[in-house]
């Protein structure tokens, strides 16, 4: 079986492109050049959000483009100073 372990290895990744930026896709949109950089995460979540409702409408790429989002959730989250345990354990505080 597949390990969620994946998410948080992602996660982390981030952080090190925040905290030490290389020349990169994450990296570069987590800086600000013309265009804030929490406005161009912002931006891209917006777009996924719309990819990913024509996704589900036409029963394609669903799972490609509800990654798509999540990764850019998750970049906007590692961009705010918010840790990985902060959302799981938002998570284990719903939990029924
Ligand atoms: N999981 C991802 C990931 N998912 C999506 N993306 C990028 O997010 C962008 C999505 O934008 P678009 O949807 O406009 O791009 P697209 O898929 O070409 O376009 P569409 O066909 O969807 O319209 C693309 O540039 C993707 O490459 C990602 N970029 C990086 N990661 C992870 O983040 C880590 C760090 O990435 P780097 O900063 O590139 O090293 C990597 O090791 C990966 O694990």
């Amino acid at each position: 079986m597949l390990s969620d372990e994946v998410i948080r290895e992602v996660y982390e990744i981030l952080e090190s492109r925040r905290d030490s930026p290389i020349d990169s896709y994450t990296s570069n949109i987590m800086k600000d050049s013309d265009k804030k950089a929490e406005d161009k995460i912002l931006e891209k979540i917006a777009e996924e959000c719309g990819e990913t409702l024509i996704a589900s409408k036409n029963d394609e790429n669903l799972v490609y483009e509800s990654v798509d989002l999540i990764f850019h959730t998750l970049l906007l989250l590692v961009y705010k100073g918010i840790s990985y345990d902060e959302i799981l354990e938002e998570f284990q505080r719903r939990r029924k």
